[in-house]
């Protein structure tokens, strides 16, 4: 809109919630310099000239028209004629607009047309013509003035503003009912026309209201009516409250349940954003898997950090958390957290653990009576209706706290993994206490088939690619409004919330995490500091589980005072440790590891380096020293092993890969190993831990 500052006024708009915006009208003089109070008049005055130019002119064409076709009855049919179709023509053009504006206009014309007709046949001046003329012209002239003042000083009725705003988007026809009108939202049932229109069209002018309203997409959002195809209702939030980031004060409930709501942000209503993972029989709500989906720089690590923060602050609930990325962010609540993985042969070791797990808490909690996991199951079983004793009397067995398996960084993993598998664990995890919690770098189809990313229910949908937001949110709510590709890396925290027990209505409504700024780190380990003392501790169930498969990698969450770090690491300490070196050395990232090394024939190695004997160990020596070889794996929690992992350890005692993989397959088949749904990739049964 073409700013003039002398032809400004004021109005309030229905959409704007009583704001008061400036208003700029078409300004004729545009540019044009008109001083003093004459020019001030004739400005004000120009707006209100036209019908009073026009009136001069049909009092003009009616003395033009009477020399030509004064007493002529062939003119007199052809003016009558014209008149009426041009009143015609104005009530039929008059359909789109409103029915006052519709009718003034068909009558000026009428007015008009026949006086100028009669004026034409009789000459202007016969008869009644010029009283007709002197009174009836300035009257409609007036009329049109009146009409124009009106409009400008009065706010537009709610009909009148919603009807140019629908037409401008192209719903003319639709009926919008009475706004409800809250701080910062405007709530409107609308419904279009019958048999004409569908919810989808509402849908797919958003973005056009959006532009009409001068907003952001993300302000505007419909929330079809289940019941119908044709209604729904129109929300639109002006102001976008999350502009200004908040900042994490602390968990929300700390010593709860985790059954309670965990808050991670705020929506832009200022209300909080609740997520649950356990399922709650009595509201009819199941546990949730949860993705954690954003490109980078959305605020995907600090998302992570509201979460693992409201998981920690619970008193009934381990976390078990796998990252590649050396706990980058997550470093300072790593002595709350039950089992930290980092990296590829951790994280192996802990999806095989978190597949004998399922299982074992699913067989307990049917055990003692529970259908799902509720927050009773993790108390000591003192109740003789879940008992698993026969004689009907209380157990007492030590409590399951609920289990949290997150999974940063996943693709990788999930790809390893396998559909199949994945979607399995994912089902059955429900049942057994188990949500799994997955982050995407990239979240696309290229990074998770279909069938995982239905596995997981509740999603977390931060900026993304525009092309990748069907991946994130369902369509229904990208239908509703839902925008997350708008957001980019832009707005970081920005997110959508997709979960059970938030009601529907709320999916397509943007949230924002709170930020984690530098002071947070202290509140943190704080907030570790109080998991490790007050937390849970893993269950005899649970523990005995994990480590039957995980062995030593699997040692509960550290004591106060003990292991700081407490995980499963990959790093260099652990390495001499075990004198296997780690998954893959930075200088042999190169390598690949399903190539043959130089020679596999026993004796006729040449040492490569650090070779003592400098000679190949005979077959017993050398099965001698594979049996060595698992079992330092094994100590070093190293539970997941291929032939990549023996690679050093072939250089040091002359021997090859396919003579590892062959003892690989021995080993499997005596008990010794067991096969990964990864191919090449075999878990070590613990033989040092009691299983
Ligand atoms: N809710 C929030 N409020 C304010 N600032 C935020 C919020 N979330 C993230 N940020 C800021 O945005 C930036 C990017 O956040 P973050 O590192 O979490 O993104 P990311 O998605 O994990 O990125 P990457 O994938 O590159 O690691 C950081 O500077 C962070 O402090």
């Amino acid at each position: 809109m073409a700013r003039n500052s002398n032809s400004r006024v004021q109005h309030t708009d229905f959409l704007d919630n009583g704001r008061t915006t400036d208003y700029t009208g078409p300004g004729l003089f545009t540019g044009q310099a008109t001083g003093g109070v004459g020019g001030y008049l004739l400005q004000r005055a120009m707006p209100h000239l036209p019908p009073w130019v026009a009136a001069a002119g049909i009092g003009i064409a009616g003395g033009l028209g009477s020399l030509q076709w004064a007493e002529s009855a062939a003119a007199g049919v052809g003016l009558t004629l014209a008149s009426v179709g041009l009143t015609g023509a104005t009530w039929w053009m008059g359909k789109a607009t409103t029915p006052q504006r519709r009718l003034h206009s068909a009558i000026t014309v009428a007015a008009a047309s026949a006086w100028t007709t009669a004026a034409c046949l009789a000459g202007p001046t016969a008869g009644p013509l010029p009283d007709l003329y002197l009174m009836g012209a300035p009257a409609v002239a007036l009329s049109w003035n009146i009409r124009m003042i009106l409009r400008r000083n009065d706010a537009p009725t709610a009909e009148g503003g919603d009807k140019g705003l629908l037409e401008k988007v192209g719903l003319a026809r639709a009926q919008i009912g009475n706004a409800k009108v809250e701080p910062n939202r405007v709530t409107a049932p609308l419904a279009v026309e019958a048999g004409e229109q569908t919810n989808d069209d509402v849908s797919k002018a958003l973005g056009r209201i959006a532009s009409a309203l001068d907003l952001p997409t993300s302000a505007v959002r419909y929330q079809p009516d289940p019941g119908s195809s044709r209604r729904g209702e129109l929300v639109i939030v002006p102001e976008d409250m999350l502009a200004e980031a908040a900042y994490w004060e602390g968990p929300s409930n700390l010593g709860g349940s985790i059954a309670d709501p965990l808050v991670i942000g705020r929506y832009d209503d200022g209300s909080p954003m609740f997520l649950w993972l356990p399922g709650d029989p009595d509201a009819g709500r199941n546990g949730t898997h949860v993705l954690i989906a954003g490109g980078t720089g959305s605020g995907k690590g600090e998302t992570a950090l509201n979460l693992q923060t409201e998981i920690l602050s619970r008193r009934d609930v381990l976390l078990w958390l796998s990252d590649p990325k050396m706990f980058q962010d997550f470093r300072p609540l790593l002595p709350g957290i039950d089992w930290a993985a980092e990296g590829g042969t951790a994280t192996e070791v802990m999806v095989e653990a978190i597949q004998a797990v399922i299982p074992a808490r699913t067989r307990w909690l049917g055990q003692h009576n529970y259908r799902q996991w509720v927050p009773a199951a993790a108390q000591v079983q003192s109740d003789p209706e879940h008992s698993c004793r026969t004689d009907g009397r209380a157990c007492g067995c030590p409590g399951m706290p609920y289990l949290v398996a997150w999974m940063e960084e996943a693709a990788s993993t999930l790809r390893n993994l396998g559909d199949d598998a994945f979607t399995g664990i994912a089902q059955e995890a429900r049942s057994a206490g188990v949500s799994l919690i997955v982050s995407l770098q990239r979240p696309s189809y290229d990074q998770m088939s279909t069938s995982t990313r239905a596995s997981l229910p509740s999603v977390i949908a931060l900026g993304c690619d525009p092309r990748d937001e069907s991946f994130s949110l369902p369509d229904t709510v990208l239908d509703a409004g839902a925008h997350p590709g708008a957001w980019g890396n832009r707005r970081p925290g920005y997110c959508y919330l997709v979960t059970p027990g938030i009601d529907e209505t709320r999916y397509a409504s943007p949230g924002r995490t709170w930020g984690f700024g530098p002071n947070a780190v202290s509140l943190m380990e704080v907030l570790a500091d109080w998991a490790q003392r007050n937390g849970a501790t893993a269950d005899p169930i649970t523990a005995g589980a994990a480590s039957s498969v995980a062995g030593n990698a699997y040692t509960g969450r550290p004591t106060p005072g003990g292991n700081p770090a407490g995980h499963t690491a990959t790093d260099e300490d652990d390495m001499d440790d075990t004198g296997y070196g780690p998954l893959v050395d930075p200088e042999d990232a190169d390598i690949d590891p399903e190539a043959e090394l130089p020679d596999d024939e026993p004796g006729d190695d040449a040492p490569i380096f650090g070779q003592e004997t400098g000679r190949k160990p005979s077959p017993e020596e050398a099965r001698r020293l594979f049996a060595q070889a698992l079992e330092e794996f094994e100590r070093a929690g190293h539970m997941v092993v291929g032939p990549k992992d023996f690679m050093d350890w072939c250089d040091r005692n002359n021997l090859s890969r396919p003579w590892v993989s062959a003892r690989l397959k021995e080993a499997a088949l005596e008990g010794r190993l067991e096969p990964t749904k990864t191919t090449g990739r075999w878990r070590i049964v613990p033989a040092l831990t009691a299983a």
